[in-house]
């Protein structure tokens, strides 16, 4: 009977959980990979060695969103920041011909977009080969990662860099788990759980988080999320960013290639040497940015809809007033918005006002 129970549950669990021989496992591995995440938050601490903070890496944020380009060497990093902006950056046929960050700007559709070229990052970047711990430090700043690859190098790069800026603690193309967490003075773990768990139970739970020497929280989970998720919202310091698969070079490979590489998620296909679907990236950039345009407009006017206010997503009509003048914020009374933020169009409302994209507004001085 205990054979046929392991044979019914084995690899074909539905709830490994549930399962005796399972669970075990699963403790073990959550537990595992608690300690394995606590020893890798060490390597995004900043390093002390002069080494490590390399001369040009610090460039000021500037214009409405950052874009920074990650990829083996060689892949064509350069090339297209020199294609895509009015700054030169040298390309050349040897590896690593790119030594520091290097901003340029992208204008479209109203907005300036600045996009960094950086030096090549390999296999043990995270560790401090090459530049690689700088490279990520800037690539951890930014709004959305081009992962550039050459596509005629396979798929080996790719996976290989996925792991690395995985690796310290940068989640590409995901959301923050939907997981309350709050850490107490007392009264020990309270666990609960909006949905199904299918991968976390109360007691793995209390055991990832008395790893982490946490006895006393407020668990809720409001998604099936798994371990690994969990640990990540203890942590905290993960950041969760839009990312761009964008294979180069597609001048050099079979036209079914091209069709396969196309077809995968976040993907895109382009060919510097040949400026060839560059403006499709485009889009799809914007696209990833997911930037809030707002339009203004005067009282009796129409809006004015040739010049947008452009805004990072969360932004409020505190942030608007910020960008049309230093003072307007303190001189302002209400405003009148219409658009999707607001239930009636228009709707009187204050500076905590949350706006959202493509709305209009009208702003009421004292
Ligand atoms: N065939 C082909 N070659 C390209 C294309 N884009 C860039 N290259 C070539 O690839 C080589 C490397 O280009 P770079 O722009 O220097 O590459 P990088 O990624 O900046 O390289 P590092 O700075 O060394 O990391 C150069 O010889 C480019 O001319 C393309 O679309 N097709
Ligand atoms: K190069
Ligand atoms: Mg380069």
């Amino acid at each position: 009977v205990l054979l046929l129970e392991e044979e019914s549950y084995g690899p074909l669990c539905v709830n490994r959980l549930l399962c005796p021989c399972c669970a075990a496992t699963e403790y073990h591995l959550g537990l595992l990979k608690a300690k394995l995440a606590k020893y890798r938050a060490q390597l995004l601490e900043p390093s002390k060695s002069s080494a490590a903070k390399g001369e040009g890496f610090d460039v000021m944020k500037s214009g409405d969103a950052r874009v920074a380009l990650i990829g083996f060497p060689s892949v064509g990093k350069s090339t297209f920041l020199s294609l895509m902006t009015s700054t030169a950056s040298e390309a050349a046929s040897y590896e690593f011909t790119t030594l520091t960050c290097i901003p340029g700007v992208i204008e479209y559709k109203g907005a300036n977009i600045q996009l960094l070229d950086l030096p090549g990052i390999i296999e043990g970047a995270a560790q401090g080969k090459g530049r690689g711990r700088q490279v990520i430090a800037v690539a951890r700043t930014a709004d959305v990662v081009i992962m550039m690859l050459d596509a005629t190098k396979g798929e080996v790069q790719r996976a290989l860099l996925e792991k690395e800026l995985e690796s310290v603690g940068i989640r590409l193309n995901k959301s923050k788990p939907n997981i309350y967490f709050k850490p107490k003075k007392g009264g020990g773990i309270s666990f609960n759980s909006t949905v199904t768990l299918t991968q976390c139970s109360e007691k793995l739970v209390q055991l990832i988080l008395h790893e982490y020497k946490i006895f006393n929280a407020e668990v809720l989970f409001r998604e099936d999320c798994s371990p690994d998720e969990f640990i990540d919202v203890i942590v905290g310091n993960r950041v969760y960013m839009p990312c761009l698969y964008v294979y180069n070079k597609i001048d050099q490979i079979s036209m079914e290639e091209v069709d396969r590489l196309a077809r995968r998620p976040h993907s895109v296909v382009i060919s510097c040497g040949m400026k060839l679907n560059l403006d499709y990236l485009l889009e799809k950039l914007w696209e990833y940015l997911a930037l809030t345009c707002i339009y203004t407009k005067k009282r009796g006017q129409r809006p004015d809809f040739t010049d947008a206010i452009i805004l990072r997503k969360g932004a409020s009509v505190e942030h608007v007033c910020h960008r049309i003048h230093r003072s307007l914020a303190s001189q302002f009374k209400y405003a009148l918005v219409w658009g999707t933020s607001t239930k009636y169009s228009p709707q009187r409302v204050g500076l905590t006002h949350m706006m959202e994209h493509e709305d209009v507004i009208q702003i009421v001085k004292k």
